[in-house]
């Protein structure tokens, strides 16, 4: 096991030698960087808009003037995210030792399981979250005995959620395709060397709020990321050097644009530099699943978005080393 939990100390911990590992510099705590009473309204797209041309246009443009939007009206029925709500709760307030079982298996490769640190952490501090990764896409890759038992309704929620998903993601591509003027399949068709991983984090309850982060400013590894939260607003980005909260639509699905969609697109779409804050009353938790290329698969700018007047701006390489790079804070 890598530690004690967020959760446990949450619900026990007065120890200030403890606490202080989460407390930041000041330049890092949320209470003095936040830009107070205003939320970024990052462009809203609505899917059952008739005007496909529109579509395209407003996601091709969100891409590239912010690298986050919101969708609504996206198909995913409320129900499907209403289950996949309850049931990743249910699994994170089962007794500790149960959660434990799937615990990642410390000095391992994979990012599957539970678990608590992430990225190597700057001066000690660490994030307020737990959180559970597993892949559920493509069937191939998904190995189940990662996947709560418990409820065990988990696994046909969490594949229905997935189900729908896939439905947005590709609207997304073909979208992000005609917006990079490629064939409208061409990333879709991508797909065969992309898995679908679904991570929870949860976040508890924390008594100083103002001075912690949940997940510290990052931008996604991923080619996008698709994310619900719970009813708990904590998603901040970062918007000309300042922090702004998002605005917060219920059921409405985030979309990141992450590092893999910036290279391939040669720096047209940008990738979100984003952070999580927490809450003092309500425990936050969300959904990202992560549409990442497969390890061995090799990553770089696009061939047909590259010529003399535009030259490649980011190295092509696999995408294991990439990923090795970032979560150690190695210069790519
Ligand atoms: O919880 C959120 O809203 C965002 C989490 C996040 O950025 C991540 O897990 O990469
Ligand atoms: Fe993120």
């Amino acid at each position: 096991m890598e530690g004690q939990r967020v959760q446990t100390i949450a619900s026990q911990s007065k120890d200030d030698d403890i606490l202080n590992m989460f407390v930041r510099a000041e330049n890092e705590q949320p209470g003095m960087t936040t830009i107070h009473g205003v939320n970024l309204e990052v462009p809203i797209i609505d899917f059952t808009n008739p005007d496909e041309e529109k579509v395209v246009h407003e996601i091709a443009e969100a891409c590239r003037d912010w690298g986050i939007f919101l969708i609504v009206n996206h198909e995913i029925p409320d129900d499907v995210i209403s289950k996949l709500r309850s049931v990743g709760k249910e699994f994170f307030e089962l007794p500790q030792k149960e959660k434990e079982t799937i615990a990642k298996i410390e000095g391992s490769n994979s990012i599957e399981g539970y678990g608590t640190k992430l990225q190597k952490e700057v001066d000690g501090k660490k994030g307020w979250v737990d959180h559970l990764f597993h892949i559920v896409w493509p069937p191939s890759s998904v190995n189940h005995n990662i996947w709560p038992k418990n409820p065990p309704s988990y696994r046909l929620v969490s594949e229905e959620y997935c189900r729908h998903l896939r439905g947005v993601v590709d609207k997304l591509l073909q979208s992000m395709s005609l917006g990079l003027g490629l064939e409208e399949n061409e990333l879709k068709e991508k797909q065969d060397e992309m898995i679908h991983l679904l991570k929870i984090n949860y976040y508890p309850r924390c008594p100083f709020p103002d001075m912690v982060l949940g997940v510290p400013p990052h931008t996604d590894m991923s080619y996008i990321t698709v994310l619900v939260p719970n009813h708990v607003q904590g998603l901040q980005a970062s918007r000309k050097g300042d922090w702004y909260n998002v605005n917060h639509i219920s059921n409405a699905l985030i979309v990141h644009v992450g590092d893999q969609m910036e290279i391939l697109s040669n720096g047209k779409y940008k990738a979100v530099c984003h952070r999580t804050i927490v809450n003092k009353d309500n425990t936050r938790i969300s959904w990202p699943v992560f549409l990442e290329p497969k390890p061995e698969c090799e990553v770089g700018p696009h061939p047909k978005l590259v010529d003399q007047d535009n030259p490649p701006k980011y190295k092509t390489k696999k995408f294991k080393d990439y990923a090795y790079c970032k979560l150690n804070k190695i210069p790519q």
